[in-house]
């Protein structure tokens, strides 16, 4: 089953009056004051987004959950609007579910050849206009341009089977004929400052063959200064087609323009073959993703490719804790959480703070146990070859004592040979030698005699010794420091990743410095497509649900997973993640989620998905033979409860199913 959203919809939704959608959806349905308008959006949207709670909520009331689970089907028939407008409870804005409905019914109808039909739900309901028009249409759904000539989408059953997308694929060529034609769109977000034009940059310069549109999202007040800040290329030769988005943030007021600015760019889109989308550092890419990520093989010519989140190594861990009014959450939280991809940028800037004290230790351990084995330690500097002189001063005092024991043995050589000299200094006076061999060429020097004036010369060779000797100490301690700094370094940004891990345990994380990586990390991700092996999806899925598991960063934001046996009915889980993407119980927030089912009466795995408020289940590959048909879900979100989660998905499972 899939739950999406029509683009087309959408920009319907925020030209005119969504209840007047509704309206047209249930035909007779009393939709009261609200269609005149359109200066309210928000009015709208409260009554768009309850339509279908309370239609949901009206289901489960009236213990409709053992029937078709088509949600859709039965808005048409039971919504009851004038009602449900009032609720302000409900702060979401589920203006794109319903949209999304909408869509649906329209394609339903296309593939039924229900045209001719009354759409309304209600018996003898009276055609619109609208209707009438669409059933004089061209079959194909087309908009027409005329904005007083809008056709209206219909809310209808959808269940998609595989013989269903298969039919649908067949009817607009292959899956991988369909994805190439569809613009693949890349959302770059990330906190203020963290690299996103940086990378958008980088991708502009790159080879990569692909022609690049841009949008742009910026504040008003800062319109002109993004663009101004991408990397243009001469005479624009770099970008493609631009969009610039002003007036607030992506996420919130200018989703409808942005839609519908989309509907533009998309009228050139021989121009160009990919998209790049850079959200403001403030964005939250969950409503953004939702609205762009349209599954549907016919109807959508862009398709979201990946969502990647910029982060700035630096400023992560104060980011992450910046307070925020209670209840709400952090924005650089949210950018992490909804990530198919993170950038750890600026990695260069990563410093060691905090690890001082691991480290200390670190050191004293290694410390003892030189002191404890006296052996050599390649990471310490050595003075000319002896082991485990330690630091420049115990060089220099070693180097000094033997000096001074050397002039003892020859002040007393000298007395004995009468007449002094040292023999030549013996090459630099501190290279160490057996006792005896050292004995053996003293008494030769003794025995010689005369030979005075060589003092001098050894003298010389002792500082030249000396020279070497810091020098190459300098150098080891240098080697010393820098192989301690990169391992701080390393172990500062482990840290990051594991901080990073704690709100999205899935993401893949690629570490940059000025967002140079390479090219295949970002562009043609194809995160959101169900035909491709879940084993390249959200990397860590099939191993992550293996075992139960939550993490969750101090925000309340994290991720859980866990597995299950048995068959489940493909009906309650639907409700089942309706509520949980909706109803928002026990204070839950889930952002991204997905997992493989293993559904009562079907040989294929089910994947399901959800971004934002959306969510399909897709029927997949068939389960092989041998394998064990374990379902299993990751979850993204705030305040994620593992053990509730997993009741809720447990009671889907039917009981005394056949093995
Ligand atoms: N040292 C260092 N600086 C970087 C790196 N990446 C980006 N910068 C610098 O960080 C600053 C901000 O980078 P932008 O790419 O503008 O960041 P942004 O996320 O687009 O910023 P906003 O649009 O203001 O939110 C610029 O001065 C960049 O040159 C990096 O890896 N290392």
């Amino acid at each position: 089953m899939v739950m999406e959203i029509d683009r087309e919809a959408a920009v319907e939704g925020s030209e005119r009056d969504s209840c007047d959608v509704s309206h047209q959806i249930v035909g007779g349905m009393e939709v009261g004051g609200a269609k005149n308008d359109d200066d309210d959006r928000r009015d709208r949207d409260t009554c768009t987004s309850d339509l279908f709670a309370t239609e949901r909520k009206k289901r489960m009331n009236d213990g409709m959950e053992d029937e078709d689970y088509d949600v859709s089907h039965q808005i048409v028939g039971k919504m009851e609007v004038g009602g449900a407008k009032n609720d302000d409870d409900d702060r979401r804005d589920r203006d794109t579910c319903t949209s999304d409905l909408f869509a649906t019914e329209r394609k339903k109808r296309m593939n039924d050849g229900m045209e001719d039909e009354d759409e309304d739900g209600s018996e003898g309901g009276n055609g619109t206009e609208e209707e009438e028009e669409e059933e004089g249409g061209d079959g194909e759904g087309e908009e027409d341009d005329d904005d007083d000539e809008e056709e209206v989408p219909l809310a209808v059953p959808l269940v998609l089977s595989t013989s269903d997308i298969s039919a649908a694929m067949a009817a607009a060529g292959s899956s991988e004929e369909n994805l190439k034609k569809k613009v693949p769109i890349t959302i770059i977000t990330g906190y203020l400052g963290a690299g996103k034009t940086t990378l958008v940059n980088y991708v502009l310069t790159a080879q990569h063959g692909h022609r690049i549109a841009v949008i742009l999202n910026e504040f008003g007040a800062e319109l002109g200064i993004e663009k101004a800040m991408v990397t243009d290329g001469d005479d624009g030769a770099l970008v493609e087609e631009w969009l610039e988005l002003g007036n607030g943030c992506i996420c919130c007021n200018v989703k409808h323009d942005f839609v519908q600015a989309l509907e533009q760019l998309m009228e050139k889109r021989e121009k160009f073959d990919y998209i790049l989308l850079e959200t403001t550092g403030l964005a939250n890419p969950g409503p953004v993703a939702a609205v762009l990520w349209v599954d549907d093989p016919l109807e959508s010519s862009v398709r979201l490719d990946a969502i990647v989140t910029v982060v700035d190594a630096k400023n992560l861990k104060r980011q992450l804790n910046e307070p925020r009014v209670y209840g709400t959450v952090n924005e650089a939280s949210m950018q992490i959480a909804f990530a198919d991809v993170i950038i750890l940028n600026k990695i260069d800037l990563v410093e060691d703070e905090g690890l001082e004290e691991e480290e200390e230790e670190e050191e004293e351990e290694e410390e003892e146990e030189e002191g404890r084995g006296g052996g050599v330690n390649e990471d310490k500097p050595q003075c000319q070859g002896e082991a485990a002189a330690g630091s420049g001063e115990r060089c220099r005092k070693q180097q000094q004592h033997e000096e001074e024991e050397e002039e003892e043995e020859e002040d007393v050589k000298g007395g004995l040979g009468g007449g002094g000299g040292g023999g030549g200094g013996g090459g630099g006076g501190h290279q160490k030698q057996q006792p005896q061999e050292r004995q053996k060429e003293k008494e030769k020097e003794g025995l010689g005699g005369g030979g005075g004036g060589g003092g001098g010369g050894g003298g010389d060779e002792k500082v030249n010794g000396m020279v070497e000797c810091y020098r190459r100490e300098k150098m080891q301690m240098q080697m010393h420091k820098s192989k301690k700094e990169t391992k701080k370094k390393e172990m500062a940004v482990e840290a990051l990743e594991q901080e990073i891990r704690r709100i999205n345990s899935v993401a893949r994380i690629v570490r940059a410095v000025r967002c140079e990586l390479d090219l295949r990390d970002v562009l043609n991700c194809r995160s959101y497509d169900p035909h491709r092996s879940l084993d390249g999806e959200w990397m860590d899925l099939k191993t992550l649900a293996k075992s139960d598991h939550s993490h969750q960063h101090d925000s309340g934001v994290g991720t859980v997973s866990f597995s299950f046996d048995g068959h489940v009915d493909e009906g309650k889980v639907d409700r089942c993640l309706g509520n949980l993407l909706w109803e928002r119980v026990k204070a839950s927030d889930v952002y991204r989620m997905k997992g493989v089912l293993n559904v009562a009466g079907s040989e294929f795995k089910h994947i399901f998905q959800a971004v934002h408020e959306l969510y399909e289940i897709r029927s997949g590959q068939t389960w092989k033979g041998t394998e064990a048909r374990t379902n299993r879900v990751v979850a993204i979100g705030r305040n994620l409860d593992l053990e509730w989660l997993r009741e809720c998905f447990m009671e889907c499972v039917v009981k005394d199913y056949p093995a």
